[in-house]
């Protein structure tokens, strides 16, 4: 479905978090991506709808073509739902207006000042509904609970009817039963809809529960590639190699050290 070709990332200042990367996304596929803090797995997955753009090689996307062209970029990013640890839900508006906001990108931006068309709110409430929060939709979402505000997160990527989702951390901030309410939700809805998931966790525990398929990085870099059951204690410690080490994070051109700082320009 998306097919990374050496895709490789290096932020202003030097900094290298992702090494050139080839990797196929199957379509239906629910992948989970492992890795240290700062291992780059935000990066990986924020390069696959460019919100972080690449510093080189390609992607393709099946029935798009190379996303070096703006119009199918915009194509490309209409059709991917993006789900974050913040679920960036609108607090004083109602679930099912957040909801709605899904549908923006098939309508032009002057449609968004009036009430979108029933066929719409009709969208909206059937995604409300398979993340089973029907009954919660004139809720305002600041009075849903964590995992309910998460689960409108998704409702919202759903509604616009994506062939990828990305997911950031989507658990990191909830509960273990609610995690799991979660990512059960997620992997179900991929599996029904044929939408490619890549979702990027901290809990090993949860890749093997949900994952068809975990990606490991490490200092930018895959580390391993397969199944969850071969996530076997080597290829966890290949995973998490230094973790907690200060050179757990992908390749920094110099670490800078406390000395190296000017203390005369930093404001109480
Ligand atoms: N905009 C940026 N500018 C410079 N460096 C960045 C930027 N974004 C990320 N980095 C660096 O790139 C590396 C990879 O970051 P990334 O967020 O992809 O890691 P991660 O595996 O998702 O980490 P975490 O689990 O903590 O979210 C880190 O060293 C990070 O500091």
């Amino acid at each position: 479905m998306i097919q990374m070709n050496d895709v490789h990332v290096t932020f202003p200042g030097g900094m290298t978090a992702l090494h050139p990367t080839s990797l196929h996304f199957q379509r239906g596929e629910f992948t989970v991506l492992l890795g240290a803090s700062g291992a780059g797995k935000s990066t990986l997955l924020r390069c696959l709808n460019q919100l972080t753009p690449p510093s080189g090689g390609t992607i393709t996307v099946e029935g798009l073509g190379s996303l070096d062209d703006r119009r199918r970029l915009h194509e490309h990013r209409k059709r991917t739902g993006m789900i974050f640890q913040q679920h960036q839900l609108i607090g004083r508006q109602s679930a099912l207006a957040n909801v709605l906001l899904g549908r923006i990108g098939y309508h032009a931006a002057w449609r968004s000042l009036f009430p979108l068309p029933l066929a719409e709110r009709r969208i909206a409430l059937e995604c409300l509904e398979r993340v089973g929060l029907l009954h919660k939709a004139l809720e305002r979402a600041d009075r849903l609970s964590g995992g309910q505000q998460q689960r409108v997160g998704i409702a919202r990527a759903l509604a616009q009817r994506p062939r990828l989702m990305l997911a950031d951390e989507p658990v990191a901030s909830l509960d273990p039963a609610t995690s799991h309410n979660v990512l059960a939700q997620l992997r179900r809805i991929g599996h029904e809809d044929g939408i490619t998931t890549v979702v990027s966790l901290h809990q090993v525990d949860l890749a093997q529960t949900y994952a068809d398929r975990v990606i490991g990085l490490a200092h930018g870099r895959v580390v391993f590639d397969g199944a969850p059951a071969g996530l076997t204690p080597a290829t966890q410690q290949a995973i998490y190699q230094q973790a907690g080490h200060s050179n757990t994070e992908a390749t920094a051109p110099t670490a800078p050290t406390l000395s190296a700082y000017n203390f005369a320009t930093i404001e109480d």
